[in-house]
């Protein structure tokens, strides 16, 4: 015979005794509890003035029997919930309720967490017999929004609620409403905002408004998005536990397929909080990550998300699989190979040694590549800035290309460059790179190293703000702290604020003045020649780059003997300066299509 489970500790050996005979009990599978059953239970109840439930399966056997304390009663692990599913647990609890009370908070949270197929609340009255039982049941998808149905019956005899029934036609609307849903295919997810003494509740905003971004460049529907304030995280679930239950409810309301932190989790919360939901549960750098995953192009690229990827993944892989399982695909599982990330941690370890070598081989190519690109030593000039602020718009204005440029985060992952002619014959290489943003995942930072490195040859950076963002401020921190970890706080840089067709008149002219930048809008092409004014001045001006000696000016190395002849320059009359030419073996920009090209 099965024990009894929960608070048992100074029962008598007797009621011990008539609490394991309750294993013996069954109902039929349609009612809820028998009048035997009930009474059985109340008396129980009474003589120990504890709560007493017990867990019902679909043949009406009794499952486990437990026990509480006078206020309420704690359910064991029936499992992890398999919310995600359309079936409900095939289980139903029936317990006593001493006080006459309702059901409390703790059993609808359990009915909808547990994915019970009822709960239910027998009084206790004062001669031991059963009362009034308070019930409630899961509710399909509603206008109101509401979860579950409460319901009173006077007294067990009066119980004309068909639980078997009542199971299977929600498990059937349940299982309807999934397939409407699954037709969309997207993941519906709520995010999660987290402010405290770190950061604050205007700050913490911002950034779940910047996260509600990423989804969507993610291909995420967003369906809820909730600001947590508390003043210091929860060790264990961030947010909190009650907090989270909250938002694991609201979940299944809404049907939510994943909730997306703002905040990055520790292995361990993630870990407790991928225990408390069987949703997905995804960090803010996994969703990045994922993005970068998505759009990653080139071998290079799609090498360096795997190893931040992975990189991340390590240290929260625990023993058991179920977390790596559930990252097996979609959104935040997906790896940009062919990998599939249910490796174990041996394997992953010997993954990212492998990767880190190839990408460092790729990397010895990639310096020679750019050595025959730029044979004759031209100058580079590389734009550098927040995701979205227009850095490939930018590209594309002054060089007539058509390189990718969208209203998404990460638009640009591969460096692109094309060559700049100015006027007098003077050239340069420009290159378009991956937008930064706050809170840049570290792992992705070191894996993007050997992308960024073409920023270390860089003779200028542009750096790109969106003059019209109101976190611009915000954004240059970021920028320039990022800049700051590559090395490249040295880097002789201009800001050039961009989107200034967004202004009023004048206002970026006098932004310009106050910050010793250049206002510029890509889109409308405003301020363009006083940007290349300007760039001229800062690498021709001390006459370090002239054009003839750069190839010593620079760093003292020839043209790769391989290098294809430099096509000679056009005359003025054929080429109107400003303008460009891809960089030499690409044919020219308008014949390829609009997809992120790189130059080899
Ligand atoms: N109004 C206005 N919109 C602009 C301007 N420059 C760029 N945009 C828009 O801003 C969005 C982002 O432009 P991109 O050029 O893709 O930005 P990016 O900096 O390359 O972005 P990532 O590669 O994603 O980091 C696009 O929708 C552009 O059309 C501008 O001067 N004015
Ligand atoms: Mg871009």
């Amino acid at each position: 015979m099965q024990d009894v489970l929960g608070n048992t500790l100074g029962l008598k050996p007797s009621q011990l005794h008539a609490l394991r005979r309750t294993y013996r009990r069954r109902v039929d599978a349609q009612s809820i509890v028998s009048p035997e059953l009930a009474r059985h239970l109340t008396e129980v109840s009474l003589e120990t003035n504890r709560q007493i439930g017990v867990l019902l399966d679909r043949k009406g056997d009794v499952q486990a029997v437990v026990v509480g304390d006078a206020k309420k009663l704690e359910l064991p692990d029936v499992g992890r919930s398999r919310a995600g599913d359309s079936r409900l647990r095939g289980l139903r609890l029936v317990h006593t309720h001493l006080n006459g009370e309702p059901l409390s908070r703790d059993d609808h949270t359990d009915l909808a967490l547990l994915r019970l197929d009822l709960v239910a609340a027998v009084e206790v009255q004062d001669d031991g017999l059963p009362g009034r039982v308070h019930y409630a049941h899961l509710l399909p998808e509603n206008p109101q929004g509401a979860m579950w149905k409460d319901e009173v019956a006077p007294s067990v005899h009066e119980l004309d609620y068909d639980a078997l029934s009542g199971a299977l036609a929600l498990e059937d609307e349940f299982a309807r409403a999934r397939a409407i849903r699954r037709t969309g295919g997207k993941e519906r997810a709520i995010l999660v905002g987290f402010g405290g003494r770190e950061r604050g509740r205007l700050e913490a905003e911002a950034s779940l408004e910047e996260l509600r971004e990423l989804a969507r460049t993610a291909g995420v529907e967003v369906i809820d998005a909730t600001l947590q304030l508390r003043r210091d995280p929860d060790p264990r679930y961030l947010i909190g536990k009650g907090k989270l239950e909250d938002i694991v409810l609201r979940s299944m309301q809404l049907m939510a397929t994943m909730i997306v932190f703002d905040s990055n989790l520790s292995p361990s919360q993630a870990r407790h909080i991928a225990e408390a939901t069987s949703l997905k549960i995804l960090d803010r750098t996994q969703l990045i990550l994922d993005i970068f995953a998505q759009r990653a192009q080139s071998a290079d690229g799609k090498l360096q998300v795997e190893l931040a990827q992975l990189q991340y993944l390590y240290p929260r892989l625990v023993g058991r699989d179920d977390s790596l399982s559930r990252l097996a695909g979609g959104i935040g599982g997906r790896g940009p190979g062919e990998t599939k990330l249910e490796i174990d941690r041996r394997r992953v370890r010997d993954r990212i040694t492998a990767l880190q070598r190839r990408i460092e081989a790729l990397g010895e190519n990639r310096h020679l590549r750019r050595k025959q690109r730029n044979a004759r030593g031209l100058p580079v000039l590389s734009i550098v800035g927040y995701t979205n602020a227009g850095k490939s718009t930018l590209l594309n204005a002054l060089t007539d290309s058509d390189v990718l440029a969208e209203d998404k985060l990460f638009a640009t992952l591969d460096p692109t460059s094309r060559r700049l002619r100015f006027p007098r014959d003077r050239e340069v290489i420009i290159t378009d790179t991956v937008g930064f943003i706050r809170d840049l995942p570290p792992d992705l930072v070191n894996a993007f190293r050997a992308t960024l490195e073409e920023l270390t040859d860089a003779d200028l950076l542009l750096h790109v703000v969106d003059a019209s963002d109101p976190r611009q401020e915000e954004q240059i921190a970021a920028v320039e702290a990022i800049l700051k970890d590559l090395g490249l706080a040295e880097k002789r840089r201009l800001l050039v604020l961009n989107k200034i067709d967004r202004l009023p008149a004048s206002e970026g002219a006098a932004l310009a003045h106050q910050r010793d930048a250049v206002a510029v809008s890509a889109a409308t092409r405003d301020g363009l020649p006083a940007l290349l004014a300007r760039c001229e001045k800062l690498l021709w001006a001390d006459g370090r780059v002239a054009l003839g000696d750069v190839v010593e000016a620079r760093d003292g190395e020839g043209r790769a003997p391989d290098a294809p002849e430099p096509a000679p320059p056009p005359r003025e009359a054929e080429r109107p300066a400003p303008s460009a030419t891809p960089v030499e073996g690409e044919p020219g920009p308008r014949l390829l299509p609009a997809t992120l090209r790189r130059v080899s």
